[in-house]
């Protein structure tokens, strides 16, 4: 994907909306046309009524077209609003549809990286503040780029002096709104980024708030909210502030330019005689029609100035998230710089097909001399080669801080090495269909993340698929979460999660579990629990971690001795080096750390 340009965001969203463009434009033209008519009608009814002193029948007729003329404007008007507003909806959507797939597909630490609150806000206020772009700005340019030209023409026709005067003194208008919205723009992006912030502090305080008080620092957080509050008032408080001067500065020459075609039309009537009522009268109804128009489009200027902040924001979002997926598809992409483009769309049709098959069963993974850094300078990982056999029990050990999240995470795909390949099945992880390799994978975390729904929904998402009641059930069953549901007053369908009913460490690693039962997955990434759990839960989840295992792969990050003593093969991970791997006898004999690791595993009594 290429960096996306200064306004490369509205310009997709246009090219997806040629069809309602061209709407407007029809529109535009047509409305160009009724304001003119109507003018007229009105200069004809008025010369024919007050000079000519006609009788009211034989207005009639004329007085009913305008009528009818108005009610034409007047749909017209609320045609584009309506077509403007549509746009705004379709570019709003798609735009989520953007952050929320690249916040999806993005890898883990570029997703993680910023506050969360940060990113709601461009996700929800960003995007809806880029609505004036569409359902203004669009609509109002559209309208300038031909109304306005429109009635120059027909002014020029009648009366030409007018004409030089509109076209003199009209270029002021676009050429202050360029000068204003310049200044907008920045002030726009100022604003984004402290409602961001304000946003990102808040819900970041919301959060820690029982940290926070344990610390006593809720004081100097409260103070901090109200810093980046006040920050957002200071930028919203500049954007207003230009909005009434450009207010102010574009009635000021609206009304002088008004003045002085009037001051030139009573002249030219009264003084010299030198054209009639009904013209002087016609182009006296067109000129505040010919500067309102401008006028408006000048307010829709800045506010589309304000929405393209906004947008930029929203811009800047995707390209953050999509810097390290872009990285690694040029690195992948150079591996195969012998395929053409064609040749790149079959394989990868192919792989997403097989995808599926290739991981079906506990597969073999291999790592080979995978290199890994969160960022130069930081903590690196070197994994030199390991191969897990299908169906094998694996065990990563070693200090707090070594790396066995890290290569955990490498294994599951979460992260991409920088050097190196992880191998699924002798073909490269990168390369097999994300979704299907996920499909076969479980990942049980120390700290299952439990969404606000109920007990069931919660446990339901692990199958990605719609489940029956039944087998819920037994998922929650096998998973030892029986017990739990029972005590529950409404057993499954208990809320839980953010506002509902807390679950202790040990009920949401089962649920995990029910979830990884649901699944069945090939892959089982385990990362056990450090702090103790008491006898009877440690129990079941070995058990129900055991069955799961039978015909699954099982890489566990290792805490307790039952599990290192039991694992096919150990891997002993140190400051980021894969030190040695082999059996619990076989390190115990040969490794003096690991020899080290487990007396002071035991002497802690964790086995
Ligand atoms: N997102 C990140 N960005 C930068 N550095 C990180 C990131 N996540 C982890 N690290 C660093 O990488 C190193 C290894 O972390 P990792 O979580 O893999 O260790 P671990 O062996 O699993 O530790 P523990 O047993 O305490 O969970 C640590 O020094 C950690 O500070």
């Amino acid at each position: 994907m290429k960096r996306r340009g200064k306004s490369n965001l509205i310009s997709q969203q246009m090219s997806l909306q040629r069809k309602n463009r061209l709407l407007l434009a029809i529109i535009s033209l047509a409305l160009g046309v009724a304001i003119i008519s109507q003018a007229t009608l009105v200069a004809e009814a008025v010369q024919r009524i007050f000079v000519e002193k006609a009788s009211f029948s034989s207005v009639m007729l004329l007085l009913v077209l305008l009528l009818v003329v108005m009610a034409v404007r007047s749909l017209l008007s609320y045609g584009n609003g309506k077509v403007g507003l549509h746009m705004a909806a379709r570019a709003k959507t798609n735009m989520r549809a953007s952050v929320l797939q690249n916040l999806t597909r993005a890898s883990m630490p570029s997703t993680l990286r910023g506050q969360t609150g940060g990113k709601v806000s461009v996700a929800l206020d960003a995007v809806d503040e880029a609505d004036s772009y569409f359902s203004q700005y669009m609509p109002r340019m559209m309208e300038a780029a031909m109304i306005p030209i429109l009635i120059l023409v027909v002014t020029f026709t009648q009366h030409a002096n007018t004409g030089w005067i509109m076209l003199f003194t009209a270029p002021f208008i676009p050429l202050f709104m360029i000068l204003v919205g310049l200044k907008t723009k920045n002030k726009s992006e100022e604003k984004y980024a402290q409602l961001a912030e304000f946003s990102g502090t808040f819900l970041d305080s919301l959060q820690g708030l029982v940290t926070l008080k344990i610390f006593g620092r809720a004081k100097r957080q409260q103070q901090e909210i109200e810093r980046s509050s006040l920050g957002y008032r200071d930028a919203t408080m500049g954007i207003l502030k230009i909005a009434f001067t450009n207010t102010f500065m574009l009635e000021s020459i609206v009304m002088l330019s008004i003045g002085i075609v009037a001051l030139e039309l009573a002249i030219q009537l009264l003084v010299f005689k030198s054209m009639s009522f009904h013209t002087a009268f016609l182009v006296l109804l067109l000129v505040p029609e010919f500067y309102s128009l401008l006028k408006n489009t000048g307010t829709a200027f800045h506010s589309g100035r304000t929405s393209m902040g906004a947008i930029r924001k929203v811009e800047q979002m995707l390209e953050e998230t999509s810097i390290k997926s872009t990285q690694t598809e040029r690195e992948e992409g150079s591996d195969q710089s012998e395929l053409t483009n064609v040749d790149t769309i079959a394989k990868t049709e192919e792989l997403r097909t097989t995808g599926a098959e290739l991981i079906s069963m506990p597969p073999t993974i291999e790592l080979n001399d995978v290199r890994f850094q969160y960022t130069p300078d930081s903590f690196g990982l070197e994994t030199g080669q390991i191969l897990i056999g299908p169906g094998e029990q694996i065990a990563i050990v070693g200090k707090s801080g070594s790396g066995k999240t890290t290569l955990l995470h490498l294994i599951a795909g979460l992260l991409k090495p920088d050097s190196g390949a992880v191998l699924v099945n002798g073909s490269q992880l990168s390369q097999h269909d994300e979704a299907a390799w996920f499909e076969r994978v479980s990942y049980i975390t120390q700290h299952p993340y439990i969404f606000a729904g109920t007990f069931a929904e919660n446990i339901a998402i692990g199958a990605g698929r719609n489940v029956s009641r039944a087998e819920i059930e037994q998922a929650a069953d096998e998973a030892g979460l029986a017990g739990v549901v029972a005590q529950l007053e409404q057993g499954l369908d208990t809320f839980v999660g953010e506002g509902g009913r807390g679950l202790s460490g040990g009920e949401k690693q089962r649920l995990a579990l029910a979830r990884a039962f649901l699944k069945r997955p090939a892959v089982i990434l385990f990362d056990e629990p450090t702090v103790g759990l008491d006898l009877h839960t440690e129990r079941v989840l070995q058990q129900s971690i055991a069955s799961l295992a039978k015909t699954a792969t099982m890489i566990t990050v290792a805490h307790r001795l039952y599990t290192i003593q039991h694992a096919d093969n150990i891997l002993f991970m140190d400051n980021g080096v894969l030190v040695d791997s082999g059996h619990h006898e076989a390190l115990l004999a040969r490794l003096p750390q690991y020899a080290e690791m487990v007396d002071v595993q035991r002497k802690g009594g964790l086995a």
